[in-house]
């Protein structure tokens, strides 16, 4: 379990993390959400004891992550798949890490065959493609078999083979009761990864909940109906309450169901050609959760 608590980090004038409070709890996947810049990897690093922060706490089953001795036994992390020596093979980097973390060498192999680069380990990481940097990255992070893993960006250079062996890895280390943390900056990529979500922006929480809470708050149906009588329909369904957005035969509407605007389009012999209900997606959603938060918008001054 990872207990954050008011957890806070400045960098000069720029607030990292702002007195940001969660739990992340054994036997799921938790998704890890938030715009481009919004204190994801900052959080991750402060989980880590990596850096200090300027106020708050952080705690891995109920200790300091920097306070436990052998930490990769504790916590598993994928951080920056670059982050590591290119002129090592696989195979030397692995081997490292498991000496300075007294773990026994037999997992280097079972790592190594769990990520699928048994056949490549003694190659240089310097000529590894982003996708098998990342597999070697968690492989690191499997390494000492712990109950808590933190994933910063997992599925980066991933092609979609490597993107559905990752959700199946993922939906397994939370089968077996271990706490799992995925930072991603896209909501398509956590909707069949992540069972509960922590969502921020601009370093402030915005929904820790599950994945079904968070789309319930997003939706807000919508109803596309399709008519010949454009001007008579929206006259009606206007006066019956709805806000109506007309495009050629089409109308948006919001605020009424579509039973009760079929009873209306019926009663005042209104031809429909089309009545469907459209409820918000996961991404649109999030878009219009974090749409205060977001740092960089394109063609935009903000
Ligand atoms: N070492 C640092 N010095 C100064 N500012 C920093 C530092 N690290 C992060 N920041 C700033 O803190 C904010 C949060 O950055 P962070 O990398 O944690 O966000 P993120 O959610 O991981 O973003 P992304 O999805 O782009 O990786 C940004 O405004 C960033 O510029």
């Amino acid at each position: 379990m990872i207990e954050v608590n008011e957890l806070t980090k400045r960098y000069g004038g720029t607030t990292a993390v702002d007195h940001l409070s969660f739990t992340v709890r054994p036997g799921h996947v938790t998704g890890f959400l938030g715009p481009n810049g919004a204190g994801k990897s900052t959080t991750l690093r402060l989980v880590l004891g990596l850096n200090d922060p300027t106020g708050g706490s952080v705690t891995v089953d109920g200790r300091r992550f920097r306070d436990r001795p052998r930490g990769l036994r504790h916590v598993g992390a994928l951080l920056d798949a670059h982050e590591v020596h290119g002129g090592r093979s696989a195979l030397a980097h692995l081997t490292v890490l498991a000496r300075s973390n007294r773990i026994p060498r037999r997992r280097v192999d079972a790592v190594l065959e769990e990520v699928g680069l048994a056949g490549a380990r003694r190659r240089r990481i310097g000529g590894f493609s982003l996708g098998m940097k990342q597999r070697l990255g968690i492989a690191a992070a499997l390494l000492g078999d712990p109950p808590v893993l933190l994933f910063d960006e997992p599925l980066n250079g991933l092609d979609p083979e490597g993107v559905k062996w990752l959700r199946g890895l993922f939906h397994r280390l939370a089968a077996e009761g271990r706490t799992v943390l995925v930072s991603s900056h896209l909501m398509s990529e956590m909707e069949n990864t992540a069972d509960r979500l922590v969502v921020i922006g601009r370093g402030a929480l915005i929904a820790a909940e599950s994945l079904t809470e968070f789309a319930a708050r997003g939706t807000r149906p919508t109803v596309t109906v399709r008519t010949p009588d454009t001007a008579a329909l929206t006259a009606l369904l206007t006066g019956a309450g709805a806000e109506v957005r007309r495009d050629a035969d089409t109308l948006t509407v919001t605020g009424l169901d579509a039973d009760r605007i079929g009873e209306i389009a019926l009663r005042h012999r209104v031809l429909l050609r089309e009545l469907t209900t459209r409820t918000a997606s996961l991404e649109e959603a999030f878009m219009e959760l974090t749409a205060d938060s977001v740092e960089y918008l394109a063609g935009e001054a903000r």
